[in-house]
C-alpha cells in the first residue's frame, strides 16, 4: 500500500480527467438504479390500477425513456474520459519510470535479468494504470450510491435502512478487503511468476539458435512449462479467490433484499407504503449492489497492482551510483588522465586492482593488454566513472573526476564497450548517436576509418539502410566495426575503445590500427586489446597483470 501511495502525485496530476470518469460512473450507477426502481414501481402501479384508467402513464414512462437514454450517454462518456485519463496516466507512468531509471544506469543490481527488467516496465506499469478504473473509480462510486440508497431507505422505509447499509457496506467496503488482505501474497506470486515466466521466454528467444545446436530446446520448453504452470496455477488461486468474493457479495445482496421485503412487507400490512412503491424500492436495492461486483473483480487486479507497485518502487530506488557535484569544475581543455594508487573491487569479490598508477598524456595512444579477466574493462570504467575506485583518484589535470559533471565527463571520453548495441534503425542515425550534428562526410570518413565505407557505398539505400534489431542484417565484423565508427563520428578527445577488433581478421584488423593511428592524431586513445599491435602504431603498450600496470 505505502509502495501505491508513492504514485499518489501521478493520479492527483489526472485528478480532473478522473474526477470526471467517476462523475460520470455515479451518473451511470444513479441513473441505472433510478430506471431498476422507476420501472419497477410504474410496471406494478400500472397492473395494480384497473387497465391503467386513473394512472398518469405519462411522467413514469418520460422517466424510463429519459434515465435510459441518460445511462447509455453517460456510460459512453465514462468509458470514454476514463480510458483517455487511463492512457494518459499510463504515459504518466512510464515517463516517471524512465526518469527514475536513466541516472540509474548502468544497474547496480546484477540478478535484475533483461526479462524481469522488461516485464516491469510494461506488465507491470499496465498493472498499476488499471487501479483507478477497476477499484478506485468503483468503490467511491458504490459508497456515494450506498450512501444515497440509505437515505432514501430511511425516509421511505427506516426499518430496511439498516440491513441494507450494512450489507452494502460489507460488500463493497468488508468482502474486498478481506480479499485484498487474503490474495496479497498470490497477487505478489502471480506478478513473479508472470515476470519469470516472461524471463524464459525471453532467454529462450535470445539463445534459440544456441540452444537448437546444442540439443537443450527440450529442457529450455520444460522450464517455460513449469514457469507456466506456476503462473496459471496463480491464476486459478486468484481466479478463486475473485469468485468466492462474488459469492459473498450476491449473497449479501440478496440478503439486504430479504430485509427489504421483510422491512417493507411489514409496512405495506400496517399501510405506512404503497405496493408500487415497495416493488421500485426492492429493484433499487438490487440495481445499487451491481457496482459492488465490478468491485470484487477488481480486487484480484487489486493485489496485483501494490505488487507491482512494490517492484516498480523497487527499480526507482536502486542507489543512484553516479550524482553530479554541487558545483561542477571546469574540465581542463587537454588535461593528462592520471590515475594514483587505484584499488577496485566489485562488492563481496576479490580486489582486482590494487594501487594502479598511471599517467596518460594529452594525445597519447596507449594500448593495455592482459589476460582474461584481468581487469581491462573495468579500467575503462573508473575512467567514466562507471564504477568508483574503493581508493586512490583518478583526475583530468588538476580536477579528480569526481568533480566533474557528469555529462562533460561522458563527452569528454567516447567508449566503445564489448557489447556496444546497434539499434534497429537506420545506419545514419545509428552513428549520428556518436555526434548529433555530423555531416554526412564525417560519417563517411568514420565509416572509411572503420573499415565499413565499401560495404555501406555497396547497399542500395546506403547510409539510409535500416538495419535489423541488433543489427542482423550485418555481419558480427560488420557490427562492430559500425559500432567502432559511431565512437570515431564522436568529437570526444578521449578515445576508449575497448576490443575494437573483436571480430575482424587479421589483415582488416592491422589496416585498421595503422589508419586509427593516423586519424586519431591529436586525440588521446586508450585501447584494450588482446591483439599483436602492429609496430609504431601506439605510443605504449601496457600489461594488466595482478591488479598492476607494467
Ligand atoms: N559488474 C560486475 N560485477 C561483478 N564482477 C564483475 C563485474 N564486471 C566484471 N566483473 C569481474 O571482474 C573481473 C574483471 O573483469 P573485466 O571485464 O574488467 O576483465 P577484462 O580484463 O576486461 O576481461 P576480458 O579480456 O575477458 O574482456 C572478472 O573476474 C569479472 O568476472
Amino acid at each position: 500500500m505505502k509502495a501505491l501511495a508513492m504514485f499518489f502525485p501521478l493520479f492527483q496530476r489526472r485528478s480532473r480527467a478522473l474526477l470526471v470518469a467517476l462523475l460520470l460512473s455515479l451518473i451511470t450507477l444513479c441513473a441505472g438504479v433510478a430506471l431498476l426502481g422507476t420501472s419497477g414501481w410504474f410496471i406494478t402501479a400500472t397492473a395494480l390500477t384497473t387497465a391503467g384508467l386513473g394512472f398518469n402513464l405519462f411522467v413514469p414512462s418520460a422517466m424510463v425513456r429519459g434515465l435510459s437514454f441518460v445511462r447509455i450517454l453517460s456510460r459512453y462518456g465514462e468509458r470514454l474520459a476514463g480510458h483517455d485519463a487511463t492512457l494518459r496516466l499510463l504515459s504518466d507512468l512510464r515517463g516517471w519510470l524512465f526518469a527514475r531509471l536513466f541516472p540509474r544506469l548502468p544497474l547496480p543490481d546484477r540478478s535484475l535479468r533483461h526479462g524481469d527488467l522488461v516485464s516491469r516496465l510494461t506488465a507491470d506499469v499496465d498493472a498499476l494504470d488499471t487501479a483507478f478504473l477497476v477499484a478506485v473509480g468503483p468503490l467511491l462510486s458504490a459508497i456515494m450510491v450506498g450512501a444515497a440508497m440509505t437515505a432514501l431507505l430511511t425516509w421511505l422505509l427506516p426499518a430496511a435502512a439498516l440491513p441494507y447499509g450494512v450489507a452494502l457496506a460489507a460488500a463493497a467496503l468488508g468482502v474486498p478487503a478481506v480479499m485484498v488482505m487474503r490474495s496479497r501474497p498470490l497477487g505478489r506470486d502471480s506478478v513473479a511468476a508472470q515476470a519469470e515466466l516472461r524471463m524464459s521466454v525471453l532467454d529462450g528467444v535470445h539463445g534459440h539458435t544456441d540452444l537448437v545446436l546444442l540439443g537443450r530446446l527440450g529442457t529450455t520448453a520444460q522450464h517455460f512449462a513449469s514457469a507456466g504452470r506456476v503462473a496459471a496455477r496463480l491464476r486459478r488461486r486468484l481466479g478463486a479467490a475473485s469468485a468466492l468474493g462474488s459469492f459473498s457479495v450476491q449473497a449479501l445482496a440478496a440478503l439486504a433484499l430479504l430485509g427489504t421485503l421483510w422491512a417493507g412487507l411489514n409496512a405495506l400490512d400496517s399501510g405506512q407504503i404503497e405496493g408500487p412503491v415497495l416493488a421500485g424500492l426492492m429493484l433499487a436495492v438490487l440495481g445499487s449492489f451491481e457496482v459492488t461486483s465490478i468491485i470484487v473483480r477488481s480486487t484480484a487486479k487489486a493485489s496485483q497492482a501494490m505488487a507491482a507497485a512494490e517492484r516498480l518502487v523497487a527499480l526507482a530506488e536502486l542507489p543512484i551510483p553516479l550524482r553530479d557535484p554541487p558545483r561542477p569544475a571546469v574540465l581542463p581543455a587537454d588535461g593528462d588522465i592520471i590515475l594514483e594508487g587505484v584499488r577496485f573491487a566489485y562488492p563481496g569479490l576479490p580486489v582486482i586492482l590494487d594501487d594502479l598508477s598511471l599517467t596518460i598524456g594529452a594525445g597519447e595512444h596507449i594500448a593495455i593488454t592482459g589476460a582474461s579477466g584481468s581487469g581491462k574493462s573495468t579500467l575503462l570504467n573508473l575512467l567514466l566513472r562507471l564504477a568508483e575506485p574503493l581508493s586512490g583518484r583518478i583526475r583530468i589535470g588538476t580536477v579528480p573526476l569526481p568533480d566533474l559533471a557528469i555529462s562533460e565527463l561522458h563527452a569528454h571520453m567516447a567508449l566503445l564497450s564489448q557489447d556496444s548495441p546497434v539499434f534497429i534503425d537506420t545506419i545514419r542515425n545509428n552513428l549520428l548517436i556518436g555526434r548529433a550534428e555530423a555531416s554526412d562526410d564525417d560519417l563517411w570518413a568514420a565509416l572509411a576509418l572503420a573499415q565499413l565505407d565499401a560495404h555501406v557505398h555497396a547497399l542500395p539505400d546506403g547510409l539510409d539502410t535500416i538495419l535489423g534489431e541488433a543489427g542482423r542484417t550485418l555481419s558480427a565484423g560488420q557490427a562492430r566495426r559500425l559500432c567502432l565508427a559511431r565512437a570515431l563520428v564522436s568529437n570526444a578527445p578521449v578515445l576508449l575503445l575497448d576490443e575494437p577488433t573483436n571480430a575482424l581478421d587479421r589483415d582488416t584488423e592491422e589496416a585498421f590500427f595503422r589508419v586509427l593511428a593516423t586519424a586519431t592524431k591529436g586525440r588521446t586513445v586508450v585501447l584494450v586489446t588482446h591483439a599483436v599491435l602492429p609496430a609504431g602504431t601506439v605510443d605504449r603498450i601496457l600489461t594488466l597483470r595482478a591488479g598492476q600496470l607494467d
